[in-house]
């Protein structure tokens, strides 16, 4: 396990990437919506978890390998679907992807990417699945044409996003009137048939600032999209398996299983949605028990260590996904920039379970995590020693 010359952690590809990115951009990749309480949390939960390791095992060979619907991965660490990529870097999505590929890393990709979904598969090395998300349109038309397009280009899952009927409100993104550079084209509605779709929908970025594109989503989004009339008509489009992202509930992860999803991602869109919904980490073990191991579980938001992917597995995820990592990485060097982030989280987790006594990832289980309870009470002297008088006075 060697760590190259770049950057040594994802917080400094972070810093990196804020230097070399224009504002605007920098904005929209960074932002979440309102006060940003949810986006915080997300990071800042992990560190509520401690680990509880083992030790004098042999750990003298780790491997990071596991199924994920059933197929073998190299490694429970993939990325996140963000729109844009090619706002970071002119390599976009297939540097991203190439970068996945690389790493054994399992890539969702965007309806709003900004190269066609099959040029993506097309930089795969035909080991790394890629899945698709999905926004429904009130032309439900477009959205089928994608699922069509992309089972037949060799997505092997379906992603539908359920946390945005409409987008969240970002003030950066308002301060800065922020709008793509005119040349970033969304590739995959340059179908024609899509482009010249009744319903308007186009290939250009033709928004004037944020505020208008949020009305745009908005509009065109199926707000009337539910349980009952979503999920059994994608069934009817496709074989692909549908995950649902953007769970938080053990309520929604029931009906999940009821409408035969094949898994959830744990998910508040990195924050970006409703602000002061509960931190990924948080909800996860609810989301665990109510799925009984009937379906997958899956994390993301605010995963910045090996450590974090670590006690998200430990905790019953799946696999974890990261977003804004990939974007910094992207930002800072292309392919070898995106590829640099999920190589520094694989490391990082190798070295975790290392020094935690797993070496695989069948053995990552509650035990080797804990919260504690009034953490400050039980480890604070306090003034007499005396906890219960340091909690009254707290
Ligand atoms: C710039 C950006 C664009 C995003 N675009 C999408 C998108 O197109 N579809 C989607 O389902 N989620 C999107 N997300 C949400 C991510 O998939 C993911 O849920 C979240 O960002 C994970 O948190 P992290 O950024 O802390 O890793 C986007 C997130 C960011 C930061
Ligand atoms: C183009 C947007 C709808 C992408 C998104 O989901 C986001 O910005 O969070």
């Amino acid at each position: 396990m060697e760590f190259n010359n770049d950057p040594v952690c994802i917080k400094d590809l972070e810093k990196l990437a804020m230097r070399v990115m224009p504002g605007g951009a920098w904005g929209y990749y960074d932002s979440g919506a309102n006060g940003e309480q949810t986006k915080r949390d997300n990071e800042d939960s992990f560190s509520e978890y401690r680990l509880h390791p083992r030790m004098l095992r042999d750990v003298s060979q780790i491997s990071t390998e596991t199924t994920i619907l059933g197929q073998k991965v190299k490694t429970p660490l993939g990325v996140a679907p963000c729109a844009m990529h090619k706002l970071a870097h002119p390599g976009g999505e297939a540097a991203t992807s190439r970068a996945a590929a690389k790493n054994g890393s399992i890539m969702i990709l965007s309806t709003y990417s900004t190269t066609s979904l099959e040029k993506v598969i097309a930089q795969g090395n035909g080991d790394t699945q890629y899945w698709m998300q999905l926004y429904v349109y009130q032309n439900r038309s477009v959205s089928e044409k994608l699922v069509r397009r992309a089972e037949k280009a060799g997505f092997k899952a379906l992603v539908l996003t359920v946390d945005a009927p409409v987008l969240g409100r970002r003030l950066v993104d308002a301060r800065n009137k922020f709008n793509p550079p005119p040349h970033l084209r969304l590739e995959n509605f340059m179908d024609p048939e899509v482009a010249n779709d009744p319903a308007g929908y186009s290939s250009s970025l033709a928004y004037s600032t944020s505020e208008t594109f949020g009305a745009t989503f908005g509009a065109n989004g199926d707000q009337t999209l539910s349980w009952a009339n979503g999920i059994s008509w994608l069934k009817s489009i496709t074989s692909m398996p549908i995950i649902v992202k953007g769970i938080l509930t053990a309520e929604d992860t029931r009906l999940a299983i009821e409408h035969g999803c094949a898994g959830v991602i744990v998910s508040n869109h990195g924050g970006r949605q409703l602000d002061g919904a509960l931190a990924t980490i948080d909800a996860l073990p609810q989301v665990v028990e109510a799925a009984d191991d009937k379906i997958e579980v899956y994390l993301d938001g605010g995963v910045r260590r090996g450590s974090d992917i670590f006690k998200a597995l430990a905790l019953g995820a799946r696999a974890v996904f990261v977003a804004r990592p990939v974007l910094w990485g992207l930002a800072y060097k292309g392919e070898h920039g995106a590829y640099h982030a999920l190589d520094l989280l694989q490391k990082e987790l190798e070295l975790t379970m290392t020094l935690s006594g797993t070496t695989k990832v069948s053995e990552i289980d509650e035990s080797y995590v804990y919260r504690p309870a009034n953490r400050w009470i039980r480890y604070a002297p306090g003034k007499n020693g005396n906890p219960k008088k340091l909690l009254a006075k707290l």
